[in-house]
């Protein structure tokens, strides 16, 4: 590409090549960087640290700041990228000849993170003052479930102090010239289901095995989907239901035998007295939690099977998108205004927003990423430096409706 590049473009890409990769993220990498800037831009910004790992929060202060805040989140971690599955350095961030940059992080999220830097760079700058205190908080560990990130941060004084109004987070890039914008989230729960049954010899007829019970209870428990399944696939593709209003249930973990592997290395002729399976489920909000307990103590209410969750919540809160939020008129009306379509959906996997909208505050999964394939997680992840651009402006002229509401 010719010509000079895009000032924020050359941040984005420069926070791509910190390795915020897990199992080992650079966190004081990334906090010093975005410190840096902070500085640089005049921003208000502070390291907090009283949840364990660094949370990067830079303000605005606006006319009024007893009014409820607007708080922008993004988590500055990023899952791991397996080289040889790249066609890319992945962490060099490479931009080839169509403006392509091609990063781990590129779409989830490091966009975002220094797309609300930017802009919060271009209100200072503007000069102009907003009504209500603007935030900006960079998380870490989103990828692994926010136990030392956004979990407990919402718990803190600090959080409280912010008084947060509404929140926007992540969202997907969308394949299609509409945006989708998420307002609520599946509830993820893992069960770790146990069966304990009869032993003996491999060659005899042993009734009530472990196994025999977890198949059972398996059997019934994929049945569910395969109906889930039917429900989400059937009907028209435009009107029909999409993966978030559905619940998905896989199983993602078995372990019986007797014996140590690898193979061959276990007891082929001895009845195992022990079997275990694992399920990650996805339930939306619209299900009620406490009925699908019971559902699931039905599954295995069989002598011998037991469960208990790796991961739980017994909330799972939705924000409005009616015209009687405010919050949402404003961001919808505000979108339209630019010629953005936005389609309101259910985030079909789990992100930060659950921890702010169990708060009752609303919150809004948003990336302004159209027109781009959906990679997060994905082998060469790219975003194309154009779409970020335009996801800038997008920002910076949808931002201040909230701000100023
Ligand atoms: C239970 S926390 C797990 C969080 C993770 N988030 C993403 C975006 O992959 C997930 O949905 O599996
Ligand atoms: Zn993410
Ligand atoms: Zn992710």
């Amino acid at each position: 590409m010719s010509g000079e590049e895009n000032k924020s473009v050359t941040v984005f890409r420069e926070f791509l090549k910190i390795r915020t990769d897990h199992p080992k993220p650079d966190y004081e990498g990334s906090t010093t960087f975005l410190v840096q800037k902070a500085k640089e831009y005049g921003l208000e910004c502070e390291v907090y640290r009283e949840t364990g790992l660094p949370i990067v929060i830079m303000k605005i202060e606006g006319s009024d700041p007893s009014l409820p805040s607007v708080l922008l989140n993004s988590h500055v971690d990023v899952v791991p990228a397996v080289r040889e599955c790249w066609n890319t350095e992945p962490f060099a961030a490479i931009k080839d000849e169509n403006g392509n940059i091609f990063a781990r992080g590129t779409q989830d999220m490091k966009c975002v993170c220094i797309q609300f830097l930017e802009v919060a760079a271009r209100f200072v700058k503007s000069g102009k003052k907003m009504k209500r205190n603007l935030y900006l908080t960079f998380v870490p560990d989103e990828e692994i479930g926010a136990g030392q990130g956004m979990e407990p941060f919402v718990e803190t004084q600090k959080f409280r102090d912010m008084n947060v109004g509404v929140a926007i987070d992540e969202g997907l890039a969308s394949p299609t010239e509409e945006f989708t914008v998420f307002y609520g989230e599946r509830a993820p729960w893992w069960v770790h289901i146990t069966a304990v049954g009869n032993t003996g010899h491999g060659s005899r007829f042993i009734e009530n095995t472990a196994v025999e019970k977890l198949m059972r209870t398996i059997n019934k428990m994929l049945q569910f989907r395969h109906d889930q399944f039917t429900d989400l696939h059937k009907g028209h593709h435009e009107c029909g239901k999409k993966l978030g209003d559905v619940t998905t249930l896989n199983l993602t973990v078995l372990k019986a035998g007797v014996g140590e592997g690898p193979f061959p290395n276990y007891s082929y002729n001895v009845i195992p007295t022990k079997a275990e399976a694992g399920f990650d489920i996805r339930i939306p909000p619209t299900v009620n939690l406490e009925d699908f307990l019971k559902q699931i103590r039905e599954w295995t209410s069989e002598e011998g099977l037991s469960f208990e969750f790796a991961n739980y919540t017994a909330k799972n809160e939705m924000t409005g998108v009616t015209d009687d939020n405010t919050w949402w008129k404003t961001f919808k009306q505000s979108a339209e205004n630019i010629g953005i379509k936005l389609v309101p959906e259910i985030f079909p996997a789990a992100t930060d927003s659950r921890f702010i909208r169990n708060l009752g505050i609303p919150a809004f999964g948003f990336s302004p990423i159209n027109n781009t394939p959906i990679l997060l997680h994905d082998h060469n992840e790219f975003l194309n430096e154009k779409t970020f651009i335009r996801g800038l402006d997008i920002y910076e002229q949808i931002l201040p409706n909230l701000v100023n509401l």
